[in-house]
């Protein structure tokens, strides 16, 4: 028998339409929620991504802003340029394309955006109330990720989450998620010896290594959920995540494809952390 497909395309627009709903209401009360995304340099991957941030802004009536700066723009210029949007009052969320040109410090601009309006939960503070189980934005493709879980009904409690890689923005805090709610949990990476003894224990298994079809049936229990968080162009330049696909599909329960998984999952949630972001400022102008 052949896995259960969890369709990200579905599951996102559901989510969309109620996040639309969200953004009438706030249009009603005369505050339109804004989204700035800023984009340093050429790259063409980083171009097509921003455009369909942009197209998902506008289908459900969010303003957005394309800031786009040249590849030779200095680190001062980005970080003046962010604190312009810092102070702007229509716009609540700001996203700043990754990656970013090599003369460019990451972490030192992903901490310049003011935490309320940083919607990918890429900063120090974001991820530090994170990891404390506070209120904040979280980061959009392991939130997601929750989401796929929650809409499909599969259990997470007392369950055995493998994560495949430990990068900031995908494996770390997707275990972190998983943890508050309470699935035990366990990172490998690229240094982990024997890989397939740890993922061949995963109820839930998150590929996220970022290697074309690199997870395959010798990887996967029985049973197991599969969730594929790569985003990767094969020999052919077809569009291919890190789960053989094939290979794993009929030993997964449920498995999510690429595309249509986790891709427009990470969308969705942007736009849902947008409107979050507006609700809150509309909130604290009635306190005042
Ligand atoms: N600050 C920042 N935040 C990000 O969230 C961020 C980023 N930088 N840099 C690049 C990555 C990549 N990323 C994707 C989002 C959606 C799809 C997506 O919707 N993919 C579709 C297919 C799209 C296609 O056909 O190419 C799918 O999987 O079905 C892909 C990739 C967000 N990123």
């Amino acid at each position: 028998m052949s896995s259960a497909i969890i369709n990200g395309k579905e599951i996102g627009q559901e989510i969309r339409n109620s996040v639309a709903e969200r953004v009438a209401r706030l249009k009603e009360q005369g505050l339109t929620p804004g989204l700035a995304v800023v984009l340093v340099g050429d790259n063409q991957a980083s171009a097509t991504y921003v455009k369909n941030k942009q197209k998902s802004c506008e289908a459900i009536g969010m303003f957005s802003e394309l800031v786009k700066l040249p590849e030779t723009t200095t680190q001062e210029e980005l970080l003046a340029q962010i604190e312009l949007l810092n102070e702007r009052e229509d716009i609540h969320g700001i996203l700043v394309q990754l990656p970013l040109p090599k003369h460019i410090d990451e972490d030192t601009v992903i901490a310049t955006i003011a935490v309320e309006k940083d919607v990918d939960g890429f900063s120090p503070v974001s991820v530090g109330k994170m990891m404390l189980g506070q209120e904040t934005f979280l980061p959009c493709t392991p939130f997601g990720v929750m989401k796929l879980l929650e809409y499909s009904g599969i259990e997470i409690a007392g369950k055995h989450a493998v994560i495949v890689g430990r990068s900031h923005i995908v494996g770390k805090p997707m275990g972190q998620l998983l943890l508050q709610k309470d699935a035990t949990v366990t990172y490998t990476h690229s240094k982990t010896p024997d890989l397939p003894s740890f993922t061949k224990q995963a109820d839930i298994l998150i590929a996220a290594v970022g290697r074309a079809n690199f997870i395959t049936k010798e990887h996967v229990k029985e049973g197991a959920v599969v969730i594929d968080v790569g985003i990767n162009r094969d020999e052919n330049n077809k569009l291919c995540g890190d789960v053989n696909f094939s290979d794993v599909d009929g030993i997964a329960s449920h498995i999510t494809p690429v595309p249509g998984g986790v891709g427009p999952m990470t969308i969705t949630m942007l736009l849902f952390n947008t409107v979050q972001a507006a609700e809150y400022t509309l909130a604290s102008k009635v306190q005042q």
